[in-house]
């Protein structure tokens, strides 16, 4: 059974696939009204309204997925949450058109004083002139961050006979000439456009972004635009620059606090503002409580999500194709883990055959998860993996090889210890399942499920059978065994699988036996 804590106002309607399951309790409180079954929680919807701290996160020990209904995740401390192993999704494409339509209803607003005028109506006045406006059509729209609602704004723009100037240090030239814009640095980009628009994430490079010095490099009677994120363009050197007559005017969507109780741009005739509305449309909540209503449920399902913000986007397809080399890899990692009791210094995986026909990172994260999910005593999984592999100093490598040694699909990981390495060598077979076909150069081939005990011993006749008798003389059932060897009277190996976990006793009598070289108990 799973709590999932639905904090913000998210369109019930685009929860049904949540309510509707049985394995499920939906409870819509805020976080303050839910503060004592916050321990209870496993997962939790947010929209911007809530501040998920590092503090509010430790406060759920359970939590396992926190999902956004929207685009922005600045609200969310997503360091901390990946520190825990757990995941961060947003709906990223829900409120694009929401949040173009809006930013585009706000240019027009703003080059023809509409709310204002509206208001003096209202207030039984006729000013027609003191609200003489500006015509959009050949004027040079700049476009700061051209993304999905950028590009989205651009196309309704050229539509409306603008030309588009787009600065966004991830746009290619391609791209832009696809687009049918100009791109150009960001003191360009400001010293020529007639209107500004930003539309990039509040980030640490972009808090601040337009501030006072680059402010001052736009045109005299500039308009701005922020629709995208409080901060980005300087609050206080904007209610300067609109002073002074540089700035003709403005039009904010959102603000660094909100709501905006102490802003002086509320001040100003020529600031129009709306409070946080740009994906407040019935479409758009439509579809990102849809679009992260699923994410969570097929995340509560065991399977990889789409859009998360602290793991690589997999398709529902490529989850198919990924699905088999899952266990498989997480069961390699696990049965090392337990086969090597000293520090380690490097992971490094190989992906040969079909298995290097996707993007394999979100694999060696999972072999990872498995091998120090048996070493630590916090949550580990693909969230965290490569932090905690990190934080421990430990190298992670991944490479292809071409030759896959005679299967369709093999995969090698090779664990560096501070005195040996071990190698595991696993491969999917269709119909059959994952199998382990490889450690430490013997050829094997065990179900990697369950209770084991890896043997490594000298190759001479009996040493099986006093393994057997010893187990069987307690009454403890073998119920598979599978053995290897280099080469005959050598050093061989055994894998043995329990029904049951061994106990203690009969791991030290099967020790003690000569001619152990020495043994492991694995649990997977
Ligand atoms: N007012 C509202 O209700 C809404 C606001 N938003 C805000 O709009 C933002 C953008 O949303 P999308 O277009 O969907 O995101 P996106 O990820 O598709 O686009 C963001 C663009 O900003 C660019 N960028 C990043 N750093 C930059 C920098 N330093 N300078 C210039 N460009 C930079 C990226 O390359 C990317 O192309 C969101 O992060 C969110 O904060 C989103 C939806 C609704
Ligand atoms: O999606 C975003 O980034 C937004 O800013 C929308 O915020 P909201 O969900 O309306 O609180």
């Amino acid at each position: 059974m799973y709590r999932i804590l639905v904090a913000d106002a998210i369109k019930p309607e685009g929860l049904t696939p949540l309510m509707d399951s049985p394995e499920i309790t939906l409870i819509q409180k805020t976080v303050d009204e839910a503060a004592d079954e916050l321990d209870t929680i496993d997962a939790l919807l947010v929209r911007s309204a809530t501040t998920v701290t590092e503090d509010l996160i430790n406060a759920m020990p359970k939590l396992s997925i926190i999902a956004r209904a929207g685009v922005g995740i600045d609200n969310i401390d997503v360091e901390a949450a990946t520190k825990r192993g757990i995941v961060v999704v947003n709906a990223p494409d829900g409120n694009t058109i929401s949040t173009a339509e809006h930013t585009f209803a706000m240019m027009a607003s703003l080059v023809r004083h509409i709310p204002q005028a509206h208001s003096s109506v209202k207030n039984k006045e006729w000013k027609r002139s003191a609200f003489t406006g500006t015509e959009l059509n050949r004027k040079k729209l700049g476009i700061v961050g051209m993304g999905r609602i950028g590009g989205e704004i651009a196309k309704r723009a050229q539509v409306f006979g603008m030309e588009v100037l787009a600065f966004d240090p991830f746009l290619t030239s391609e791209r832009a000439k696809a687009m049918n814009v100009e791109l150009l640095t960001l003191d360009k980009l400001l010293s020529q456009a007639d209107i500004i628009t930003v539309h990039t994430p509040l980030t640490n490079e972009t808090r601040g972004l337009l501030n006072i010095d680059n402010l001052r490099k736009c045109k005299k009677g500039v308009y701005l635009l922020n629709c995208a994120r409080g901060g980005i363009i300087d609050e206080e050197a904007l209610y300067e620059l609109i002073l002074e007559g540089h700035i003709a005017g403005a039009a904010f969507d959102v603000f660094v606090e909100e709501p905006p109780l102490h802003n002086k741009l509320l001040e100003l005739d020529s600031v129009i503002v709306t409070p946080h509305l740009g994906a407040s449309t019935k479409e758009a909540q439509l579809n990102v409580a849809t679009q992260v209503a699923e994410e969570v449920l097929i995340f509560l399902e065991g399977k990889p999500v789409s859009n998360s913000i602290n793991l690589p986007a997999i398709s529902k397809e490529m989850f198919q194709k990924i699905q088999p080399y899952y266990q498989l890899v997480k069961s390699m990692g696990a049965t090392a883990a337990q086969c090597m009791k000293e520090g380690i210094q490097e992971i490094s995986v190989t992906y040969s055959g079909d298995a290097t026909s996707f993007d394999t990172s979100i694999l060696t994260k999972s072999l990872i998860s498995g091998f120090f999910k048996t070493r630590l005593d916090i949550p580990v999984n693909e969230v965290n993996a490569m932090l905690i592999a990190q934080e421990r100093g430990v190298t992670i490598g991944e490479k292809v090889a071409s030759d896959s040694s005679g299967y369709k699909n093999y995969i090698a990981a090779v664990i560096k210890g501070d005195n040996r390495q071990f190698e595991i060598k696993g491969t999917f077979v269709a119909n059959y399942g994952p199998r382990i076909v490889s450690i430490n150069g013997f050829n094997i081939d065990f179900n990697p499920e369950g209770n084991l005990l890896y043997i490594q011993h000298t190759d001479r006749p009996g040493v099986i059978g006093r393994v057997g008798k010893i187990l069987g003389d307690h009454e403890v059932n073998i119920a598979t065994m599978q053995v290897g060897r280099k080469e005959a009277g050598g050093e061989a190996i055994m894998v043995l699988s329990f029904d049951k976990p061994l106990s203690n006793e009969m791991y030290e009598k099967i020790n003690n036996l000569d001619d152990i070289t020495f043994m492991y108990r694995i649990a997977l």
